[in-house]
Parts: C-alpha cells; sequence; structure tokens
C-alpha cells in the first residue's frame, strides 16, 4: 500500500514517531511517505494514511484538525489510522484492536493510540514553562519505541488486508 504518514508535531518528538512509524511500516512491504500536516496539499497517490499529532493542554494540534477538515473528502475512501503523542493518558501494551484499527472521521474523536512524547524544558518559552507543570506533564523522553513498532507492525499487517480485500474487488470489477 502506498502511505502517507501526515504529522503535526511543535517540537519534532512527534516527527520522530512518525518516522518510526514508516520505518515498520516499509519493512512490512508499504511504500511510505512522511509529511508535515500543512505540507499536504492532496491524498492522490495514496491509497491510506496515518495521522498523528501532539497533544498540548488536552487537544491535539490544530494543524492536525485542520488537516483533517481540509481533506475531508479525499479522506473518505481511504483507510486512516491515527495515533497521538502526549505525556498522559499513554496507551499501555497490549494494544487492542480498538487501538490499531482504522478510524472514521471525526478522527480524533474515538479511541486512538497515544504513545508517550517528549518535554524538553530548554526548549520551551516561560509560559509553556509554566503551564506543563499545570497540565501534569514534566521534563522527560516517555517515548517507547518499542510500542511504536508493536503498533505500526499492526498497522502494517491490516493495511496489506486492505490492499488484499481492494485488489479482489478490482479483479470482480465492484470497485
Ligand atoms: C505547554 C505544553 C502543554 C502540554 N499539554 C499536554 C497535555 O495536555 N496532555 C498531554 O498528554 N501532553 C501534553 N504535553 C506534552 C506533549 O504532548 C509532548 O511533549 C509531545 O510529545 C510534544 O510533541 P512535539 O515535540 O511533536 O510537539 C504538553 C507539553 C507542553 C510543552
Amino acid at each position: 500500500m502506498r502511505v502517507l504518514v501526515a504529522i503535526a508535531s511543535t517540537y519534532g518528538a512527534t516527527a520522530e514517531i512518525g518516522e518510526a512509524v514508516a520505518a515498520e511500516l516499509r519493512q512490512g512491504g508499504h511504500d511510505v511517505d512522511v509529511r508535515r500536516v500543512d505540507s499536504v496539499e492532496s491524498l492522490q497517490g495514496y491509497d491510506g494514511v496515518v495521522l498523528g499529532s501532539a497533544v498540548y493542554i488536552g487537544r491535539v494540534l490544530t494543524s492536525a484538525r485542520q488537516f483533517a477538515a481540509r481533506l475531508a473528502e479525499e479522506f473518505a475512501p481511504r483507510p486512516v489510522w491515527v495515533f497521538a503523542s502526549g505525556m498522559k493518558s499513554v496507551t499501555a501494551y497490549p494494544l487492542g484492536a480498538a487501538f490499531t484499527s482504522p478510524v472514521p472521521p471525526p478522527y480524533f474523536g474515538a479511541r486512538y493510540a497515544i504513545f508517550g512524547g517528549v518535554v524538553d524544558r530548554s526548549k520551551l518559552g516561560s509560559a509553556e514553562r509554566s503551564l506543563i507543570g499545570f497540565v501534569g506533564a514534566t521534563h522527560s523522553d516517555e517515548r517507547d519505541f518499542d510500542l511504536i513498532a508493536a503498533w505500526s507492525g499492526e498497522v502494517s499487517v491490516r493495511m496489506n488486508q486492505f490492499d488484499a480485500l481492494d485488489r479482489a474487488r478490482s479483479a470482480q470489477g465492484t470497485r
């Protein structure tokens, strides 16, 4: 499957998670591009999408929501997987199907995997530094790349199932 990993990231932690997801999908035989959400003008040429965003003050980034809204019509026929990176409500292993299945819109409305992210105080301004205590996020790197690989591996298998179904439908002329 030709896959777009579209990322909304302020300080780069989620972008690096996106690269790790892409590496695992490539291992599964998929052809993958990782791009910032703002730079994607169309989903033409992609069979599926992984959308990942950082969480700030209890919400995924506006750019991720805008991306989903802006290309809503193009998303419709494509399977979409969603993850977030944050320091709270991190999804535990083992991952259930609810976390590894493609999701319908609105993309951050249903259940989705939340991976531990990064808070690097040295990159933050004074307002953000005072906010991290308020939201309960602490200075650390909580990314679990084994968990991210496990999630991506399951997503990769599901993508292959979609691909097989798509081919079968095309062969029968029902697509
Ligand atoms: C000001 C600020 C607010 C944050 N608010 C939340 C939050 O509400 N919930 C959460 O889980 N993580 C929160 N985080 C943690 C970020 O989601 C985490 O650092 C994320 O990995 C950052 O990704 P990025 O480097 O791609 O921007 C916050 C971090 C900062 C700096």
